[in-house]
């Protein structure tokens, strides 16, 4: 042949699949808070996309997470934990997402703990629509001590819903996190991928840093901080340097609803704050190749989670 005619399919890459035997689609992952569904999500794209804590109700966005393995391209939607306690404009909002990432896709990950179900699964299963298949995730298997009391909650299980498939795993045992993919695998339709092999989210990098930044505020603060508080990204801009071959320069607003909450963050002598600054620095110099300065304020603002104009002012739709 001809080099001229060889023509590249800009989606394939290296040693790359025909388009004719791809397959690809939308997994969704749905749960109430807490059952482990960002650990997921980073252990099925193999890199960590989506930020998890301890603390419940840290994933407020659909974060998208993409793999590509052999002929299949998985692509991941996370979900906001599912919040039962209605109320606030935050709330309404978190529950809008869960309902609009799980129509239109090609599968269904219900994730739940594995041998409990309460109020708040059955909730979130309520919402699931016919037509789309769903399997039951029972995860944290690790923490079951007892496999033998187990069997009856799957058969209880089976009763409540059509699951498609019930897959017991514990999201920190990579062999159980392969079958998994194996699984989700069957699942995904026969078309060509809709992202390079190489891609695994389509986050923008400002995004991610919003995230890195609240997962540190988080992690520092413990349980001190109500999960009402929020980072919004005031710049982002890349700059020529000399040094270095990409320099980032941020600056971000930790916003908090009390002053006391603004002393808990900054820290003694504003230890903590720096601390926030630096480990999310680091972090990001990671993740996007590149030097990283990072500014960060932080601010109060009352009753935010309650002030819908606010919440979407925050990016939350
Ligand atoms: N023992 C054990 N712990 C797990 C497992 N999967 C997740 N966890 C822990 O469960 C906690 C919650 O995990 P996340 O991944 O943040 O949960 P989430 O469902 O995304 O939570 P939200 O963001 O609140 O919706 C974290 O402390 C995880 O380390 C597992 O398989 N076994």
């Amino acid at each position: 042949m001809n080099p001229e005619e060889e023509v590249q399919d800009p989606a394939a890459g290296d040693g790359a699949q025909p388009e004719a035997a791809q397959h690809c689609g939308l997994i969704a992952i749905v749960g109430k808070p807490n059952v482990g569904k960002s650990t997921l999500l980073n252990a099925l794209v193999g890199q960590k996309i989506s930020i998890t804590s301890r603390k419940a109700q840290t994933t407020r966005h659909r974060i998208t997470g993409i793999r590509t393995e052999g002929p299949n391209q998985f692509v991941f939607a996370d979900t906001p934990g599912f919040q039962t306690r209605h109320g606030t404009a935050l709330n309404r909002s978190l529950n809008k997402a869960v309902t609009g990432a799980i129509s239109d896709v090609d599968v269904v990950l219900f994730v739940v703990e594995a041998g409990r179900f309460q109020p708040a699964d059955a909730q979130v299963l309520k919402l699931l629509k016919p037509g789309i298949p769903v399997l039951l995730v029972a995860n944290k298997l690790d923490t079951v001590h007892r496999r033998a009391d187990i069997a009856p909650w799957l058969q209880e299980m089976q009763q409540r819903h059509p699951f498609a498939e019930i897959v017991p795993v514990s999201a920190k045992q990579p062999k159980d996190v392969k079958r998994l993919m194996d699984v989700c695998a069957r699942y995904l339709p026969r078309q060509p991928w809709w992202y390079g092999e190489d891609e695994l989210t389509d986050r923008s990098e400002k995004f991610l840093a919003g995230e890195v930044v609240r997962e540190k505020l988080f992690r520092l603060t413990g349980e001190e901080l109500p999960y009402t508080s929020t980072v919004v990204i005031d710049k982002f801009e890349e700059e020529p340097s000399p040094k270095h071959d990409r320099f980032v320069r941020i600056a971000a607003t930790i916003v908090v609803e009390r002053d006391g909450h603004k002393a808990i963050v900054i820290g003694d002598k504003g230890e903590r704050l720096k601390r926030i600054g630096t480990e999310a620095r680091q972090e990001l110099e990671k993740l996007m190749g590149a030097k990283v300065f990072i500014e960060l304020w932080v601010k109060v603002r009352g009753g935010w989670a309650d002030d819908e104009a606010r919440v979407k002012s925050f990016g939350y739709e």
